[in-house]
């Protein structure tokens, strides 16, 4: 299992955590900040045997009350007291400052007042380990529901293909998983997520409620298609079907095939959608097919096309020409690698052409990846059920797509 204690390493694998949607609100121990370590070296009593060893010989007191020569404390001057009096209350103001800072930062509330700032300038960036609070930056409407969502990492760090970032909403402790866009295995300073807001749903609309400037606890990578990442040439075609945001999950692998030098990786794609306007990063699928016509397919279909669609849109300019409805077995076939069973248990009469068809099919390895709402995952592969092991059914069960040809993303 590829696992990460820190995003510059990889990602753990997301099984532990897909289980649940509420927030752990423990915090890991193992990392103190420097600032609460010196506090808890200052509260440690001095060993009185350290203590002796620093004394010069001439003054030398011990605090031994069985000694007849020593039996007196030494007396504290005043300007000792003083002292310990202001540094104990330093200390106390100080670890009081941090603590509240961080509930400031926790809380999204961004400091800026440079003494605060100072108190919360860690070095720590993203990590599975714990929530980290990390700033947002910059958000960009894509459409009347979705938005852009950019933060400025602490670190840079590399986040994988195929991996997922959770987002906590700290007030009522609930976390849901984002896919980054555009990942890639290069080191990046930023991290950037398309959320779509749900009128009833708790985490999009508290991302959709944030403001630039705001810090959100966020925790991950985690890998959520194992197989997409350093073996990603292990396969000849791919063929996706994405559901809504769900592209997000498609865009690193579509650009990390396409850039593969090592091998000429097939990508296919159906992307629905509840309308044009929502099939997000068109114009960049429309130039990848362009630029790499020999590799890249894609194909569109949306609920239905609304009456201004039919002329012009911004995510449409032209007269709607995709398919029109939810997916069906016409929309894929041709477009997909075919299943394996129309490859083993095919016409059995078997021409030549057919067997020179099979022979040429098994050598390829493929594989079809299903990521969107947990109701067009249904209706398109079946349900994937706790384990995501739960038999193809949908669309590609009936096209006689098999479990180890499907791999439903968790949603
Ligand atoms: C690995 C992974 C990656 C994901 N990546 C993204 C991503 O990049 N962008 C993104 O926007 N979402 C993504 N999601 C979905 C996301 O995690 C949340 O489920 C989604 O934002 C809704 O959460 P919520 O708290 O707002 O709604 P909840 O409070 O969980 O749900 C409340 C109501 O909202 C509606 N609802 C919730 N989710 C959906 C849905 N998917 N489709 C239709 N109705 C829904 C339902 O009516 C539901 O009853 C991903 C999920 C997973 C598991």
């Amino acid at each position: 299992m590829f696992r990460l204690s820190t995003c510059s390493r990889g990602a753990k694998t997301a099984s532990s955590l897909f289980n649940t949607s509420t927030a752990s609100t423990s915090t890991s121990t193992s990392h103190i900040h420097p600032i609460a370590a010196q506090i808890r070296c200052y509260a440690r009593p001095p060993k009185p045997s350290s203590f002796q060893h620093q004394q010069p010989a001439a003054q030398k007191t011990t605090f031994n009350s069985t000694s007849s020569t020593t039996a007196r404390a030494p007396k504290a001057s005043t300007t000792s007291n003083i002292i310990t009096f202001l540094a104990a209350s330093s200390i106390g103001i100080g670890a009081y400052l941090y603590q509240w800072n961080q509930h400031r930062s926790s809380s999204g509330v961004l400091s800026s007042n440079p003494f605060f700032d100072f108190f919360s300038s860690s070095p720590e960036t993203l990590t599975t380990e714990k929530w980290t609070p990390i700033q947002l930056t910059k958000i960009t409407n894509v459409s009347e529901h979705t938005s852009l969502f950019e933060f400025r990492l602490p670190a840079p760090c590399t986040i994988p293909i195929s991996s997922a970032i959770y987002v906590k909403d700290d007030q009522i402790q609930a976390m849901r998983a984002y896919t980054p866009v555009h990942s890639t295995e290069s080191e990046q300073g930023t991290v950037q997520l398309l959320i779509k807001r749900y009128s009833e749903g708790q985490v999009s609309r508290f991302m959709h409620d944030a403001k630039e400037g705001q810090k959100i606890e966020m925790r991950g990578p985690v890998l959520i298609w194992p197989g997409g990442r350093e073996d990603l040439k292990q396969w000849d075609e791919i063929g996706m079907i994405a559901g809504g945001t769900g592209i997000t999950a498609f865009m690193p692998i579509i650009h990390s095939a396409l850039t593969n030098s090592d091998k000429k990786i097939k990508i296919s794609l159906l992307f629905a959608s509840q309308s044009p306007e929502e099939l997000y990063f068109k114009d960049e699928l429309d130039y990848l097919v362009k630029t790499f016509p020999d590799q890249l397919r894609v194909s569109y279909t949306v609920d239905k096309v609304p009456a201004t669609a039919e002329t012009t849109t911004a995510a449409a300019p032209s007269k709607w020409e995709g398919h029109v409805g939810y997916v069906t077995q016409g929309m894929l076939q041709g477009l997909l690698p075919p299943p394996k069973k129309a490859i083993t248990q095919g016409d059995v009469s078997g021409s030549q052409d057919k067997e020179q068809e099979k022979a040429g099919s098994e050598e390829k390895k493929s594989i079809v990846l299903v990521c969107g709402p947990e109701s067009m995952v249904n209706h398109v592969a079946g349900t994937r059920g706790m384990s995501g092991q739960e038999p193809i059914r949908g669309v590609l069960g009936a096209m006689g797509y098999q479990r180890d040809q499907v791999f439903r993303f968790p949603n």
